[in-house]
């Protein structure tokens, strides 16, 4: 009954809570540029996502309690595999590595910030030719809002919205990256049979059941968002003991679904979900902890853009004068590899990336 020297029950045991992320390693006490190279070197730092940021710090969490707060070089060996999730490289997923910017087209006539376009295919096809200019190296094409309470929408409806634009965005722009964001199998595969590279699903598979089985057939991305309940129900599930440490265990339950059913992890990218079942706090504390989803060992995509947060921690109402305050917010996660940041103002996250970029990677000291 051995394996590896261990007791096979205990092997399966430390397998299972390893899947479950029982154990969590919070990344502190960043370097970067050439100091995190030199503090690799040296054993006093390591390679957060795979680089080129480093850590100097480390929080050990088991359960929800911290159970110990040390130096990165400190960390005992038999936290070996939750240190490897937090230090190798996440796998890119069908995009350029580094920081990506990937630009939000909604056609729907009722999205929170922009809303009202549908229809207008030849104004849709000007910002998206702006948005990649600009630098987005994908777009998000939505055809369903999945704000609180937003109204609920057919697949036919959706993919009638969709379908246009996906069209001639292939006629017009045939090499750009599209991503569909849509919790309906019927729509997914519209969007890829028309040139989608990637599944945005909200959901995290979890909407419909022919998704996942769908899916597994295809080799597009799949981005597994943090939510619970539905758009219409989700503000009465936020309810968490520690938020930032229940979305990463959640979502590992959802990657754990989605390699079962078929799907290869190098295939996903995942989403805390901002906005989505979290209170304003809460939302704030998810920030806070950004890092922790280092230990998904996964590409993040992020997205805070013009949310009510923002409207909240700046008393701006207006959704669309939130651009200054959603760049702020994002800044946290750049440190976590390759993050895709899904912004309606791709112009202002790209000069915020840029300016992030040069300031902390390309220094000389
Ligand atoms: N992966 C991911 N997908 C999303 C996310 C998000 O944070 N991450 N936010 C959304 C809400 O923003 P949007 O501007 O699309 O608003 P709407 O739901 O009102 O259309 C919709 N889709
Ligand atoms: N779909 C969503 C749209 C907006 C928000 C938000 O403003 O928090 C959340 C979800």
């Amino acid at each position: 009954m051995e394996r590896g020297g261990r007791n096979v029950a205990s092997f399966c045991l430390e397998r299972a809570e390893e899947m479950m992320c029982l154990r969590l390693i919070e990344p502190l006490g960043l370097v970067y540029g050439s100091i995190a190279q030199k503090a690799i070197r040296q054993g006093d730092a390591l390679p957060l996502c795979g680089g080129p940021v480093a850590f100097t710090f480390a929080r050990l969490i088991e359960g929800y309690q911290t159970v110990g707060l040390m130096s990165a070089h400190k960390v005992p060996q038999d936290w070996a595999s939750e240190l490897k999730r937090i230090t190798h490289s996440v796998p890119a997923v069908v995009l350029p590595e580094g920081p990506q910017v990937m630009g939000i087209l909604n056609i729907t006539p009722d999205s929170f910030s922009d809303g009202g376009q549908f229809g207008d295919i030849d104004q849709t096809i000007l910002k998206a030719r702006e948005m990649l200019r600009s630098g987005a190296t994908v777009l998000d094409i939505g055809g369903e809002s999945t704000r609180p309470g937003a109204a609920i929408v057919t697949p036919e409806e959706e993919w009638k919205r969709i379908g246009p634009v996906l069209a001639a965005l292939q006629t017009e722009l045939p090499d750009v990256a599209v991503s569909v964001d849509t919790r309906k199998s019927y729509v997914m595969k519209c969007a890829l049979k028309a040139g989608a590279r990637i599944i945005n699903d909200v959901t995290a598979l979890a909407h419909d059941e022919a998704a996942l089985s769908f899916l597994a057939t295809q080799d597009c991305g799949v981005v597994l968002m943090h939510m619970r309940g539905t758009p219409q129900t989700m503000a009465q599930h936020a309810v968490y003991e520690d938020v930032s440490v229940d979305v990463v265990r959640e979502l590992a339950q959802r990657i754990e679904v989605a390699e079962k059913g078929g799907i290869a992890r190098h295939r996903i990218m995942v989403d805390p979900g901002f906005g989505f079942a979290k209170t304003f706090e809460q939302n704030k504390d998810l920030l806070r902890h950004i890092l922790l989803l280092a230990n998904l060992g996964c590409r993040i995509v992020f997205g805070v853009s013009r949310k009510r947060m923002i409207g909240t921690l700046t008393g701006e109402e207006i959704p669309h004068l939130r651009d200054a305050g959603t760049q702020a917010a994002s800044f946290p996660a750049m440190a976590l590899g390759h993050p895709i940041l899904r912004v309606h103002d791709v112009k202002g996250m790209m000069q915020a990336v840029n300016v992030w970029r040069e300031i902390y990677l390309n220094g000389k000291n």
